[in-house]
Formats: structure tokens, C-alpha cells, sequence
């Protein structure tokens, strides 16, 4: 569980975080929405520690991780795992050792059982007989899931993602989305996913949050979604020709 308490953020005179407050359950895949610029990235950054908050307070569990020093947060950070945008892959690595790259950097597990996990997170992703390959060499889907085998690799309890299916076609984004909410439930993960994907607000907002310019402008999940009388939110929600319509046949 990550729980924000009153969260704030500036950049100068620039006020990007308003007094947000949520709890972010685990086992669930909860997702942050908003327009481009609301400050969904500014707020995952904050939540783990790429910013520091002006005040408010962000809770992993129940530890005060805003109040904890370099070293404190390091612990907390090693209970991390992360999707960045694009993948992020090492080009120069192939999917075996991109994998391995967590555990090499920051387990002490001997070389055998750094290999059983890698195999492990590789087969629970699904990718088969790829471990030489390198990222140039798979395609967007698979570079997706070796990004997860990676985020995984060191047993989280939670998950960052970075808008995990850009870039990819809507069957292949909503197999990955998929993947993402079975592997939360599987390790009940906390994982926090920022996206401006409706396929994936339909498919795997279990908990969402809405900010629009800045402030919480809305909670709740997939289901409440679509009968919210929230005008910020149906006007985001609702952009699309193809949701008005959907929204008049339910
Ligand atoms: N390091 C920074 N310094 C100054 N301003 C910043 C910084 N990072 C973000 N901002 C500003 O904060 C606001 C929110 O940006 P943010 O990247 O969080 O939006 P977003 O909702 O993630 O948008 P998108 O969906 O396009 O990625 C923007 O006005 C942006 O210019």
C-alpha cells in the first residue's frame, strides 16, 4: 500500500502538485489519468523519490518515506521496480543480461541463482528461447515484457510504470496490460501506472485517480467511471467520439 498524504509540488512559481491525497492499494493495479501536463509524471516521480515534495507526506506501508534519510530511502528503493517509458532497455545488453542487470547491481545472489531468476522472470513473461537476442532485435510487445521481466527480477512490493504500452498496437497494449495486472495479483505488488490509455482505464482501472491541473479531481474505478457526473472527467474521458458512443449504449 502507498498512501499520499496532502501532497505538494512547485517548481518556482509554478504549482504542479495540490494537496493530493490517496491510498494506492496492493494487489491492485492503480492508475494515474489526466491531460498532458496535469502532473502525472511530476507526481510518480515524487511518489518515488525523483523529486522531493515541498510538503505532505508519502507513506510505503507504514513507513514515512518523505521523512526518511538517503539511506532510508535506498532500502525503500530496493523494494522498487520500474517501467519507464519505451522500455528503457540496455541496447548494448541482450535480454538475459538486461535482466540480470538488477540482480548484478544490487543482490548478492551466487551466478547460479541470478540465472534461475532471470529465468524465472523471463518465463512468467512469456519470452522463450530470447535470451541472446538484443533489444533491436524484438519487437516493441517483447521489448515490453523483458522490461517487466526486469522490474520484476528483484521481488518488489511495488511497481512503477510509465505509460507501460505506448508505442504498441491495441492488441499487443492490451496483452501487456494484462500481463502487468496478473503479475501485481501473483507477487500482490502496489503498482502505480500512469497512463493516457482509455482501452487500459477500461481494461485494468481497479483504482483510479484522476488529476486535472494538478489537483485530485476525481477516485474511483472502471466501473464508476463512466456514470461519473464529474465534468473535468467526462471531458477527458469522453474526448473521443468512440467513448460518447459507448457511453449512450450502457
Ligand atoms: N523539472 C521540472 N521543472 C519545471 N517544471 C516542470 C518540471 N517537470 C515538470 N514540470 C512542469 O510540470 C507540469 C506537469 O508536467 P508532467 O510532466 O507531470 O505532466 P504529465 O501529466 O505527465 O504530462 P504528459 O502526459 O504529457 O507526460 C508541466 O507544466 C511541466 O512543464
Amino acid at each position: 500500500m502507498i498512501r499520499l498524504e496532502n501532497v505538494n509540488k512547485a517548481f518556482g512559481d509554478l504549482k504542479v502538485l495540490n494537496d493530493i491525497s490517496i491510498t494506492f492499494e496492493s494487489g491492485k493495479t492503480n492508475l494515474i489519468i489526466g491531460q498532458s501536463g496535469s502532473g502525472k509524471t511530476v507526481l510518480l516521480k515524487s511518489i518515488i523519490g525523483l523529486h522531493d515534495v515541498d510538503n505532505g507526506a508519502i507513506y510505503y506501508n507504514d513507513r514515512n518515506f518523505t521523512e526518511l534519510n538517503h539511506k532510508g530511502k535506498k532500502e525503500i528503493r530496493k523494494e522498487m521496480g520500474m517501467v519507464f517509458q519505451g522500455g528503457a532497455l540496455f541496447d548494448s545488453l541482450n535480454v538475459k543480461e538486461n535482466v540480470k542487470f538488477p540482480l548484478d547491481m544490487f543482490s548478492t545472489m551466487s551466478e547460479k541463482e541470478k540465472n534461475k531468476r532471470v529465468e524465472f522472470c523471463l518465463d512468467r513473461v512469456n519470452i522463450k528461447n530470447a535470451n541472446h537476442l538484443f533489444p533491436a532485435e524484438i519487437s516493441g510487445g517483447m521489448q515490453k515484457r523483458v522490461a517487466i521481466a526486469r522490474a520484476i527480477a528483484l521481488n518488489p512490493k511495488y511497481l512503477f510504470c510509465d505509460e507501460p504500452n505506448s508505442g504498441l498496437d491495441p492488441v499487443t497494449a492490451i496483452v501487456i496490460d494484462n500481463l502487468i495486472q496478473e503479475i501485481t495479483k501473483e507477487f500482490n505488488m502496489t503498482t502505480i501506472i500512469n497512463t493516457h490509455d482509455m482501452n487500459s482505464v477500461m481494461e485494468i482501472g481497479e483504482k483510479i485517480l484522476f488529476i486535472s491541473k494538478g489537483y485530485k479531481a476525481w477516485e474511483g474505478n472502471k466501473d464508476q467511471i463512466f456514470n461519473t457526473k464529474n465534468q473535468a472527467l467526462n471531458d477527458f474521458v469522453f474526448a473521443s467520439d468512440l467513448f460518447k458512443n459507448i457511453k449512450k449504449s450502457t
